[in-house]
């Protein structure tokens, strides 16, 4: 096997748009984000398979995958994910299947030849108690926030193994680190699923129902940031063209708000009326995760959307595509 097509002379990502790119996970909130961005910036050429068709923690099917397409980029936004509750629930399916997936696919692309591969990440990746915003160079400074450090440890080991094969192989992978997103596509179950869609999908229940009041999780005091995934796919294109360091790179909106705040905001959105009552019994989680966003804007890259316009759009998709 011949390892990574690595030449200056070959064109960048955004001209060749012939190339073949698979994006891992293109069912999911981010790979859907990805691809719609890809198709309309032009991209042909795009490689994709569900769950179904290939179960990415298993070895011998992804090299046989990589083998039969060489793919000449790689996006991996396939991951177990979930919010607060699924994490600190499922540890054992958070750290295994991570590190399965993303070793798989990071050392076959590797070994089949991919020119470049993009690693996600989370910002959850930090110390608990972080300065803030929180710079890169916080990375692997203290302890992690106990609901998601099993996830944490795998998406930490991810970074990691991109460095590795770039300081021994001179490869080209590269890793964002991604603040909380929301959008289309999102997940909306109602105990798994991230802050803003359990919220999302608790308040139109509630309105439809005529009911007084929503339960909502924690004391509402924590601090989010959070970025519209179209944002998101926008800035990994940016990054596929324009950075290729051993770094990792944040990737927030700059703007925070309590889970307070965004449970207004949402109740506003969805239009009920009712009385919001805070379960403490529930976790908070990390009080708060701000990241400093600063080299990617140094590079060039802004976010646009702001989170009210972007808490519009994803209701008009919950209304159009998942409520019953
Ligand atoms: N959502 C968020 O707030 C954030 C997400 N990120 C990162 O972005 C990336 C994508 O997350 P997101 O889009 O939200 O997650 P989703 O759960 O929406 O999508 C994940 C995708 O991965 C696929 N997948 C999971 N396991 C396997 C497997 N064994 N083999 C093949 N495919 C698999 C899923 O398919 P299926 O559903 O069929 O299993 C799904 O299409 C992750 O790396 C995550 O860590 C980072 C920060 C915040
Ligand atoms: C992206 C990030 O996502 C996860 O971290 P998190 O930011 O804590 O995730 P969350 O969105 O689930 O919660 C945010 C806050 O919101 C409160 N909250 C209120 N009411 C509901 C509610 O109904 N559901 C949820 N899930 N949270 C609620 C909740 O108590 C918490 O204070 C990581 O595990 C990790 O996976 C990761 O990287």
């Amino acid at each position: 096997m011949s390892g990574a097509n690595n030449d200056a002379t070959s064109p960048s990502f955004l001209s060749d748009k012939l190339a073949k790119i698979f994006v891992a996970g293109h069912r999911g909130l981010v790979g859907s984000a990805i691809v719609r961005k890809l198709l309309a910036l032009g991209f042909t050429n795009l490689v994709l398979r569900t769950h179904a068709e290939l179960d990415l923690t298993r070895q011998a099917d992804v090299e046989s995958f990589f083998a039969a397409e060489k793919p000449r980029f790689v996006i991996l936004a396939a991951a177990k994910v979930g919010g607060i509750h699924a994490n600190n629930t499922y540890p054992a399916d958070f750290i295994a299947v991570n590190l399965q997936i993303q070793t798989n696919v990071i050392d076959a692309a590797y070994r089949f030849g991919v020119k470049k591969l993009l690693f996600l990440g989370s910002s959850c990746i930090y110390p608990k108690f972080a300065p803030q915003p929180i710079p890169e160079n916080a990375l692997l400074t203290g302890p992690l926030e106990p609901t998601n450090e099993w996830y944490a440890i795998a998406k930490i080991a991810g970074i990691k193994m991109c460095q590795a094969y770039r300081i021994q192989y001179n490869w080209d992978a590269i890793s964002g680190m991604p603040t909380n997103l929301y959008g289309p596509h999102d997940n909306f179950h109602p105990e798994n699923s991230h802050v803003l869609p359990a919220m999302m999908r608790r308040f139109h229940e509630a309105k439809v129902k005529g009911a007084e009041e929503v339960v909502v999780w924690g004391t509402g005091s924590p601090l989010r940031e959070f970025l519209h995934v179209d944002d998101l796919a926008d800035g990994v294109v940016f990054m596929m063209e324009s950075y290729s360091g051993l770094e990792h790179v944040n990737v927030g909106s700059g703007k925070e708000v309590t889970i307070k705040e965004l449970a207004e905001l949402v109740k506003e959105v969805v239009g009920f009326e009712g009385r919001l009552v805070w379960d403490s019994t529930k976790p908070d989680g990390t009080p708060r995760k701000l990241m400093d966003s600063s080299k990617l804007a140094g590079l060039g890259w802004t976010p646009k959307i702001s989170l009210k316009d972007g808490l519009v759009d994803t209701y008009s998709w919950y209304l159009e595509n998942v409520k019953q």
